[in-house]
Order: structure tokens, then C-alpha cells, then sequence
């Protein structure tokens, strides 16, 4: 039995990204991992502008104290540019976002100037400078505005489309294979016998890895039969850079993912000290890695997303893959663990509460499939026993799909 940091820790040093990007229409790219860093070929704004509907004048032309009347001398929408430098004495109505003239060091609100005909009068006490953007703020040209290894959002393709570009080099996405197995399971839509379940884990399993944005392989339900098992990961090796199983990895009589992966391949580990999923095995199928996970519902799932989405995500070519971890007071009910395996409960982040903090989402039982439903973040108890009271702060892990 290993240790979950070092279960985790082998499985993401044992991946590697993929090599291969390829180019994408940026509006098909959500989700997808930027292959190389994106540079500013031009400097955003492209040049001064102004932050409000108002008034660009010189600064030389206030006075301390007192207001001072200008001529207005043009109109410049946003779009518009003014070929001319304002002289003295004048003033330029503009427009947010329009290109700040030659000669103009300020931009005055409209809602304090006063406008009569073509003449404007400024109060006094205009800071030199003040309502202008300057060309750059935001990016300046040469600058790398997105790195490479992040999972595309859609501010991300937003920024991407400001700075004119219609394609993107995202990493080619890695393939990956899931099958079920057990004969008590059976596939929805058929009725259900005593002692029978129906196939969840290969919804949770399936979408789960849709959201990720890999390629999906579905290599269905398999019964506890060596030859079928084998059939099943072979062919899962044979078209996919990752294959993952439910169920058929603890010791029972019909557990046999475990002996076929041995035979097909190699085991790294199958015992992890933690729960749920302690019975979990690891290993290579030839090129593809193998994730056999538990068959409970809850720890399948679990299993999926503490240790193979970040190894997935690894190979996705995504830089940040561990995910962070939060400490948040628990707000309610004692959690209390003896020394054993490090927990991760299923519970739920608060945000109503005066301070805010996070709940168990009650039954714990790895078969408890509702309380995961429930559940937007794993409460992490250390292998060591604790027993921690509300307001005490816990360990925290948002789930992410
Ligand atoms: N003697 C021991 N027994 C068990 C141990 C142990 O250490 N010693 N570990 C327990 C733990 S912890 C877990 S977790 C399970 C894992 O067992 P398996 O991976 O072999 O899973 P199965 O026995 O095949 O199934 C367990 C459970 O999950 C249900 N199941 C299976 N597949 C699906 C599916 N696709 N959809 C929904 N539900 C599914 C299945 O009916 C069982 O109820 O072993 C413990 N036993
Ligand atoms: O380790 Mo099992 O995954 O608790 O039910």
C-alpha cells in the first residue's frame, strides 16, 4: 500500500504531454491547451484613447483658479481620427474609446464642462493626463499575453480574437478509453433485477471526460470473464493513449482487471492508502497507461478526479495540473477520522453564511453516489486522525470538471 501523494506523484511523473499541436478556429477552441505562448503584434490600445465622453483640451490652457472657455474646433467620434493637432485655445469633443489628437493632454467629463454653440467653459482643477488610456496599457506590442499550457477560456479566445486572430496552435488531445465491468452491472434502458445495478460509472466516466475535452473511446460494459476483459483492454491499447476501467480491481472472486492487466502489461501499484479508493490499479497496457478503478461508484469517481484528471490533464500538454487546495473553516457538524487513510469527503462550499466555509454533504459510504452528486469539493482529513469542530479551518479541494 502507497501513500495517495505518491501514487499520484508516480502516476504524473510516469506521463508526458503531447508533442503534436495542430490549428484550430478560435471559436472551436474552448477547452482546448495553447500549443505555443500567444505574442502582441501590436501593442493594445493600438494607441491613446480617451476614457470618457467628454472634452480633450491642453493642460497649458486651464487656469489655477478659475474656469476658462475654449472653442470647440472639431467632432471625433470613437472609429474617427483627427489628422490636425489642436492649437491653443481649443478644445476637440471626443468620444470614449475615439484616438486622443495631437496637442491633447486631457480629457475633461462632459458632465462638469458647460456647452454653449461651439464654445465649452472647464472648471478648474484638471489633473494633466487624466481620462486618457495610453497605447500599451493593457498589452504592449512583443509582450506574451497567453502562455503556452493553458486550457482555453473564453476570455482567452476573447483576447485572442482582440488581437486578430482567427486560428490558434492548440495540443492535439489525447485519446482515451473506458469500459465497465461486472456482471451484477447492467446497461440502462433494461430492467433491473434483484442484486443488479445499472452501469453509472461509465456515464460519470464518459462525461467526465467529455468536459475534460479528450477523445472519447467507449469501449462499453464487459462481464467478470478473463477473455472478455482481455479482449477489451487490448483493443483499448490498441487505439488509445489511456485506457480506464471500473470495477474488478479489489480481491473478490471475480476480480480479475487486475491478473489480465498483469499479464497484458505491467502493474505499477494497486493499493492506494486512501478512501475512497484504496483498491486502484496502475500500470501500462504497451503505449497506453492504465487506470483500473474501483468499482463503488463514489470512488470511481473520486479516483477519476484526484489522481487521473490531473495525469489527463498532464498529457493534454495543460502546465498547471495539480490542483490548488483551500482552507476554509467547517461550519457545521464534527468530522472526526481515526488513524488510517487520508479521507476526502464529499462536501459543499458555502457562501451564504457570514463567513464562508463548508459542509459535509452527509453519507459517506463509497456507494453513496447522492452525496457526490451533492458535492462541489472533496474536505481532505489527513491520514492521522483528527477530529475537528465547526470553525476549525479544514482542507479543502474544489472539484472541477
Ligand atoms: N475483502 C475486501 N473486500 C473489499 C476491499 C478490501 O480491501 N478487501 N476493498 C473494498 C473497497 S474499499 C472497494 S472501493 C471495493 C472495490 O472493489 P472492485 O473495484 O473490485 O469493484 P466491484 O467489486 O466490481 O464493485 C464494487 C461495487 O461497485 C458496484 N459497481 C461496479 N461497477 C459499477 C458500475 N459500472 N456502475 C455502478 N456501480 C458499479 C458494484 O455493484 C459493487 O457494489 O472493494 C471493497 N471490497
Ligand atoms: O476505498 Mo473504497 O474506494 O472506500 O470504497
Amino acid at each position: 500500500m502507497i501513500a495517495f501523494e505518491e501514487a499520484r506523484a508516480r502516476v504524473l511523473q510516469s506521463v508526458t504531454p503531447m508533442l503534436q499541436s495542430e490549428m484550430v478556429p478560435v471559436h472551436e477552441a474552448l477547452g482546448r491547451v495553447l500549443g505555443q505562448g500567444a505574442v502582441a503584434e501590436f501593442a493594445v490600445p493600438n494607441h491613446d484613447n480617451s476614457a470618457m465622453d467628454g472634452y480633450g483640451i491642453r493642460h497649458a490652457d486651464l487656469h489655477p483658479q478659475d474656469a476658462v472657455t475654449l472653442h470647440v474646433c472639431a467632432d471625433l467620434p470613437a472609429g474617427d481620427r483627427l489628422s490636425q493637432a489642436i492649437g491653443a485655445g481649443q478644445a476637440v469633443r471626443i468620444m470614449t474609446g475615439a484616438p486622443i489628437p495631437a496637442g491633447v493632454d486631457c480629457v475633461v467629463m462632459q458632465e462638469v464642462v458647460q456647452r454653449v454653440g461651439d464654445q465649452v467653459t472647464i472648471p478648474a482643477g484638471q489633473a494633466l493626463g487624466q481620462n486618457i488610456r495610453p497605447a500599451g496599457e493593457d498589452i504592449a506590442k512583443g509582450a506574451l499575453y497567453l502562455n503556452k499550457g493553458v486550457r482555453l477560456t473564453p476570455a482567452q479566445l476573447g483576447l485572442l480574437t482582440s488581437m486578430g486572430q482567427t486560428s490558434v496552435a492548440v495540443f492535439k488531445r489525447p485519446r482515451v478509453a473506458v469500459l465497465s465491468t461486472g456482471n451484477e452491472v447492467v446497461r440502462v434502458g433494461n430492467p433491473l433485477r434483484p442484486g443488479q445495478v445499472y452501469d453509472s460509472n461509465r456515464t460519470t466516466l464518459l462525461t467526465a471526460l467529455q468536459a475534460l475535452g479528450v477523445e472519447v473511446v467507449d469501449l462499453g460494459l464487459v462481464r467478470d470473464d478473463r477473455a472478455a476483459i482481455r479482449e477489451a483492454l487490448e483493443r483499448g491499447a490498441s487505439q488509445a493513449d489511456a485506457v480506464i476501467s471500473s470495477g474488478g480491481v479489489s480481491v473478490g472472486d471475480y476480480d480479475l482487471v487486475k491478473a489480465v492487466l498483469q499479464e497484458l502489461g505491467q502493474i505499477d501499484f494497486w493499493k492506494v492508502n486512501m478512501k475512497p479508493g484504496k483498491p486502484q490499479a496502475y500500470g501500462t497496457l504497451g503505449q497506453a497507461r492504465f487506470f483500473g478503478l474501483p468499482g463503488n461508484p463514489v470512488s470511481a469517481l473520486a479516483v477519476f478526479l484526484l489522481v487521473v484528471r490531473p495525469a489527463l490533464l498532464k498529457m493534454m500538454g495543460v502546465a498547471e495540473y495539480v490542483p490548488p487546495l483551500l482552507r476554509l473553516p467547517l461550519l457545521e457538524g464534527r468530522l472526526r477520522k481515526k488513524n488510517n487513510r487520508v479521507d476526502f469527503q464529499r462536501g459543499l462550499i458555502r457562501y451564504d453564511a457570514q463567513q464562508p466555509g463548508v459542509v459535509s454533504t452527509g453519507g459517506q459510504g463509497s456507494g453513496m453516489l447522492s452525496s457526490m452528486a451533492a458535492a462541489d469539493c472533496f474536505i481532505v482529513l489527513p491520514a492521522e486522525a483528527v477530529d475537528y469542530a465547526p470553525g476549525e479551518l479544514v482542507t479543502v479541494q474544489r472539484i472541477d470538471y
